[in-house]
């Protein structure tokens, strides 16, 4: 195996393919680019020469071609890459990152993952590791890891079918139940806890339905009567919270665009009790809601 004298990656590696056009690369990092773009070409015709059995030439020969313009940096990187291809190959199985457009530029892929892990990266980490006084990339990995915030968790009591009491009586059997204090039909539950399959939520008694979410009609705060449009609805949540709100006067116009979301507003009326309760109460629309001339 060649082993190459000079240090291969000069530059940013991802940071400089996902740059845009628009902004100016330093030359170094124009160099590092072109570096990786030539040495993809170059190993693109290695591999492809060994999976043929036939050869288009050696590195050096390919390298030499005068389309090659940095000649060093692109034949150290072919050769790295190729050195280090099967942990290449082998991380990327793991990692799972493969989406059509990239395997479409495998060997730019592999050029790149070569030079994340043995190129200048390696030793920004390194770097890191002394600056930050950890003896490991696990303690480095550990130091920058955020601590788990534990968000609660929310639900919102149908008033179409339970009162709030009642539903911190049959929850609080399970769950330390509280009351949130800015949203009147909204229970505020410890983090962590599974109500999927909870019969209150199977039968559209509560609704699992976050804080922010649940604001929006409370905020609106809609008497019977009122008739109110909710251009965005499905699936529903918010349609259904204001159609208690009105406890069941008044008219709500709900509209989506998408024909399948349209299926899930029906299930989330029809599971919240608004639409027997209510019969008249809904006008759904599968439309795009136009105001003032733009969707
Ligand atoms: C974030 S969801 C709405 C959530 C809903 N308000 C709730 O609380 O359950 C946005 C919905 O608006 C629909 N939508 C987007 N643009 C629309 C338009 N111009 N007209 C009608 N519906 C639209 C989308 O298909 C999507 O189902």
């Amino acid at each position: 195996m060649v082993r190459p004298k000079t240090a291969v990656a000069k530059g940013p590696s991802l940071a400089v393919v996902n740059k845009s056009k628009n902004q100016r690369l330093s030359s170094a990092e124009r160099s590092a680019y072109f570096a990786r773009r030539e040495a993809a070409k170059v190993l693109r015709s290695v591999l492809q020469g060994d999976a043929r059995r036939r050869a288009l030439g050696s590195i050096k020969t390919l390298v030499y071609n005068p389309s090659v313009r940095n000649k060093k940096a692109t034949f150290a990187l072919v050769c790295q890459t190729l050195k280090h291809l099967p942990i290449i190959k082998d991380v990327l199985e793991a990692a799972n990152i493969l989406n059509s457009k990239w395997k479409r530029q495998l060997e730019l892929v592999y050029i790149i993952i070569y030079d994340i892990l043995f190129g200048k990266e390696i030793s920004l980490a390194a770097r890191l590791l002394v600056r930050r006084k950890a003896k490991r990339i696990e303690d480095l990995v550990a130091l920058y890891q955020t601590p788990d915030v534990s968000k609660p968790r929310y639900v919102r009591v149908n008033t179409l079918k339970m009162d709030v009491d009642s539903a911190v009586l049959e929850l609080g059997k399970q769950f330390t139940v509280q009351k949130d204090d800015m949203v009147p039909d909204l229970l505020i539950l410890p983090p962590g806890c599974d109500l999927h399959a909870h019969s209150l939520v199977t039968n559209g008694s509560v609704f699992l339905q976050g804080k922010a979410s649940s604001m929006v009609a409370a905020a609106l705060a809609p008497e019977p009567g009122w008739k109110v449009l909710d251009a965005c609805s499905a699936p529903g949540n918010k349609t259904v919270h204001l159609a208690a709100l009105m406890k069941g006067k008044g008219k709500i116009i709900a509209c989506e665009l998408n024909k399948e979301r349209v299926k899930r507003l029906e299930e989330t009326i029809r599971l919240s009790g608004a639409a027997s309760i209510l019969p008249h109460f809904f006008l759904i629309y599968r439309c795009q809601c136009v105001i003032n001339g733009k969707p």
